[in-house]
């Protein structure tokens, strides 16, 4: 029998069986790692359907063994990992759970966690333990100090334990939290997030136009925007529209963050600019007016993120548009970010140490760089009241906003995926570069 404190590494000890159910693109990610660090006895399956391209996939790699299904693995496990779509756990499990193994520790790496604790609650055996997971990365990213959230549900330190000993060689840093705070904190950091990406994405695509071509998006501050709204869109659609669908709490901030654009670009349109520059100024002063000055800001310099601009690094290209500053903008997205913030009463720097994920590091680095500059912000602000130029584009970010916030309230999966996938297909020729890009972004932010 394996200990609780068993390591890979030791020849001599009994490996415990990891099971993963769902071997999409996080299960992969978990198989590769866990068998690149020398676990043993790693089962996997995924639908039945795939059993047979999974196992000439898997045929030469270390320790992995490939099943039918999910009673196959949960019978001889003894930790087990759903990886599977947030809408469909309900149903996996009620399939595959009362097969798991008695005494076993059953995981989820559901980015929402409401349906999976309920399906666990209703289909688990009392004779099992429950301690999930979320990684806080998407499936390219190392995890390599990334936060792993670790949750002890209905299980023993020593289950716990055990959890902890099979995921150290991620090098992940363990996040502990409970079920509620877990949903709690990833809709203040993640939905809302994906939320105004989802949108500047919807309001290019619909102006049919690729902003980085247009001269206006490009360099800088701009750079990040397009490369994450990019990264996003490639990803599955199901990843956010079950965070953001399935989270109790994604929807108030989601409908904040569009009524926090609406109503600053109303302000715009009356040319008020004392009023748009209150406002940005108290929001200024709620989300970034306790941050400590010593602390180092996140954001790199333009110079270093110029180099990751899609298309080529402008200043090179010799582009005409790009060869200064970037041109100002009313930079709505962002001013709707701290605005939100501040109606939520939400401190995103808090949330920084805890459990930010990668693009959320990113985000929040933008905004405190506009916030932090009074001159920046000011441009933006006046820019905002008096550059027409941006209005279009702008008036296309609110109408977006609303679009998404609606789905959103409306809870439909199917309406959410529509959405998705349609603005999505228009940026679709450039997720091959917009990816690799993305990622060195993601290593050169991570190592700053
Ligand atoms: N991608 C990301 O950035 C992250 C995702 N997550 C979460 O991890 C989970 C998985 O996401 P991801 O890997 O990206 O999604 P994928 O769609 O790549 O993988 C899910 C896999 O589960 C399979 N599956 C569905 N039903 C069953 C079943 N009955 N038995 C076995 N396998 C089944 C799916 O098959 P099929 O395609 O046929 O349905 C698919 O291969 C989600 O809950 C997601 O929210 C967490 C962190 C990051
Ligand atoms: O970093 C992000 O917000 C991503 O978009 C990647 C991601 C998606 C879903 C998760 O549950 C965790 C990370």
């Amino acid at each position: 029998m394996f200990r609780t404190n068993v390591s890979p590494n030791d020849p001599a000890e009994e490996h415990p069986t990891i099971g993963l159910i769902g071997m999409g693109a996080m299960g992969a990610m978990y198989a590769k790692h866990l068998s690149n660090a020398g676990w043993k006895k790693i089962s996997v399956c995924d639908i039945p359907a795939k059993f047979e391209s999974l196992k000439l996939q898997y045929a030469d790699v270390p320790g992995i063994t490939v099943h039918q299904d999910g009673h196959a693995v949960s019978r001889i496990s003894d930790f087990i990992m759903y990886s599977v779509e947030a809408e469909y756990i309900d149903r996996v499990v009620s399939q595959y759970g009362p097969s798991t193994k008695v005494g076993a520790i059953v995981s989820g790496q559901t980015s929402v966690k409401a349906p999976e604790k309920d399906a666990f609650e209703k289909y688990l055996p009392p004779d099992v333990h429950i301690v999930s997971l979320h990684s806080l990365h998407g499936p390219t990213v190392s995890p390599e100090g990334q936060p792993l959230v670790l949750i002890q549900h209905r299980a023993p330190d020593s289950s716990l334990h055990l959890v902890e000993n099979i995921f150290r060689c991620f090098g992940s840093r363990f996040v502990y939290l409970t079920y509620e705070d877990h949903d709690l904190v990833t809709a203040n950091v993640q939905a809302v997030t994906h939320a105004a990406f989802l949108t500047m994405g919807t309001a290019w695509a619909s102006q049919r136009a690729y902003p980085w071509e247009q001269g206006q998006y490009v360099g800088g501050i701009e750079t990040v925007k397009v490369n994450i709204m990019l990264r996003i869109y490639a990803n599955k659609w199901h990843v956010y529209a079950g965070l953001a669908i399935l989270n109790p709490f994604a929807r108030i901030q989601i409908d904040q963050y569009a009524s926090s654009a609406t109503a600053l670009f109303k302000l715009m349109l009356a040319g008020d600019e004392q009023g748009l520059r209150t406002r940005v100024y108290d929001a200024r002063e709620q989300v970034f007016g306790t941050v400590k000055t010593e602390r180092a800001p996140i954001f790199l310099t333009e110079d270093v993120l110029d180099q990751f601009t899609i298309g080529g690094h402008p200043k090179l290209n010799g582009s005409p548009t790009t060869s200064s500053a970037p041109p100002s903008n009313s930079h709505l997205a962002l001013l709707a970010m701290v605005d939100c913030w501040a109606h939520l009463k939400i401190q995103p720097f808090d949330h920084l140490d805890l459990a930010a994920t990668p693009i959320f590091r990113m985000w929040i680095g933008v905004a405190e760089y506009l916030f932090r500059s009074p001159n920046r912000l000011d441009s933006a602000v006046r820019s905002a009241v008096y550059d027409v130029t941006h209005r279009s584009d702008d008036l296309e970010f609110v109408i977006a906003a609303r679009g998404w916030s609606q789905c959103v309230s409306f809870g439909s999966l199917e309406l959410y995926k529509r959405r998705f996938l349609e603005t999505a297909s228009f940026f679709e020729s450039r997720f091959e570069e917009a990816s690799a890009i993305g990622s060195e972004m993601i290593k050169a932010i991570s190592q700053s």
